[in-house]
């Protein structure tokens, strides 16, 4: 069977394990189990009408006697490109705005109090072509851009906080090009902006001929919900990148992606999941479906023939938490909308147990973690010798931690 064409490797071990070994492979490639949230009928019709999966969990923690559980509900959305790449720019915009707005109106059905949507979701995953129009043109002002008002309405009619990866145009310095994501609170107001960190040079995701790296550090957001962080698609691969948003305060760090079967399929599960038990928090990790094809040829830069696509996006976005344990992935196939209900608790209490970020034998992390919340170091990007983008922290007015 052709990769593309395979749902998921969940189906597969519930189709063809017996159950006494289900529950065994299970326990050991998801942690411990988590409990189905029982999400609302209507939901699940309109899921069903809408032509996109939806699934829900929940992490418990221990019950404590000084702090209230801190529960949020996470929703995390991948989808396929409605319209093919060649539609006009405009219409392709406003399809993807139509498909996210039916999958945000079940979220809120279900409670979802922070949503994320995959990278550049505004758009196709044109970058590999390496050509500039029409695909600069989905572009957008990260503050006032067509789709932040868009996601601005979401947020507010449904109180919920949108973390809205786009191509960005900073028409304030040089119509400069960004990989990034805004934060909108639930009150509708716009709280920052994130970059992408660390821009892949492999195949045929050579995006640098779009943008650099960004140059806003590791910001962190405090949203009524919790202390939330953006770590774009290619920073999942870099330790040190989870380590900062972490060290900056993050309890729930979201990693929207592109990424396709032949290049990283196998280091998925494992990533996001190691982040979240190496750092203390929880990860949410988003990938998009379907294939892309583009009008023009491009090559890959490896001698080997041109083509029109680069493979097929494998969906499988899932949530993992602190003590290792994850969801399920949605299916590789699919639309979908994943709803995780987290105790944030969970994060210190694991911390308090195994202390992962901090130890005299590890001096550089003694270090960051001595240092980062120190009012000198949030004034500017300090950077400590680790990767591009430091640790720098951002103060807009409300919001960022
Ligand atoms: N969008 C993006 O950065 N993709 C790179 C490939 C990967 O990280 O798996």
């Amino acid at each position: 069977m052709a990769g593309a064409e395979w749902t998921s490797l969940e189906e597969s071990l519930e189709k063809h394990l017996p159950l006494l070994d289900l529950q065994e492979v299970k326990r050991v490639l998801y942690g411990k189990e988590l409990r189905k949230l029982d999400l609302p009928r209507e939901a699940f019709e309109a899921a069903s009408k809408e032509d996109f999966e939806l699934q829900g969990y929940a992490f418990e923690a221990a019950e404590e006697q000084l702090r209230q559980p801190r529960i949020v509900h996470v929703g995390l959305v991948q989808n396929r490109t409605p319209l093919p790449t060649d539609a006009p720019v405009a219409e392709q915009v406003s399809a993807l705005h139509k498909r996210i707005k039916s999958i945000v109106e079940v979220a809120a059905m279900c409670g979802v109090n922070i949503i994320c949507f995959q990278e550049a979701w505004t758009m196709p995953f044109a970058f590999c072509t390496r050509e500039k129009l029409p695909w600069t043109e989905f572009a957008e002002s990260a503050e006032d851009g067509p789709t932040t008002k868009f996601c601005q309405q979401l947020a507010k009619s449904h109180n919920m906080v949108v973390v809205s990866p786009i191509l960005e145009r900073d028409s304030e310095h040089g119509d400069v090009l960004w990989n990034a994501a805004v934060v909108i609170s639930n009150s509708g107001a716009v709280l920052g902006k994130t970059r992408k960190n660390h821009i892949p040079r492999v195949g045929d995701f050579n995006e640098s001929s779009y943008y650099m790296e960004g140059n806003l550090g590791h910001p962190v957001f405090q949203t009524q919900f919790g202390r939330i962080a953006v770590n774009i698609c290619y920073g999942r691969h870099h330790p040190l990148n989870w380590l900062m948003y972490s060290i900056n305060g993050a309890e729930i760090i979201f990693n929207p992606s592109a990424t396709i079967g032949a290049l990283s399929e196998s280091m998925w599960p494992i990533e996001a999941r190691n982040a979240a038990i190496a750092n203390h928090c929880f990860t949410c990790a988003i990938n998009r479906v379907g294939t892309e094809h583009f009008t023009n040829e491009f090559t890959s830069g490896d001698g080997k023939k041109a083509h029109k696509d680069f493979g097929y996006f494998y969906g499988s976005s899932y949530v993992a938490a602190p003590d290792g344990s994850r969801t399920p992935g949605l299916s590789r196939t699919q639309d979908g909308l994943l709803v995780a209900k987290l105790d944030l608790n969970l994060c210190q209490q694991v911390n308090d147990v195994w202390n992962f970020k901090v130890g005299p034998q590890d001096p550089c992390c003694y270090l960051l973690l001595c240092f980062g919340s120190h009012p000198a170091l949030r004034a500017g990007n300090y950077c400590c010798g680790l990767a591009h983008g430091s640790m720098g922290y951002q103060l807009p007015p409300e919001g960022s931690v």
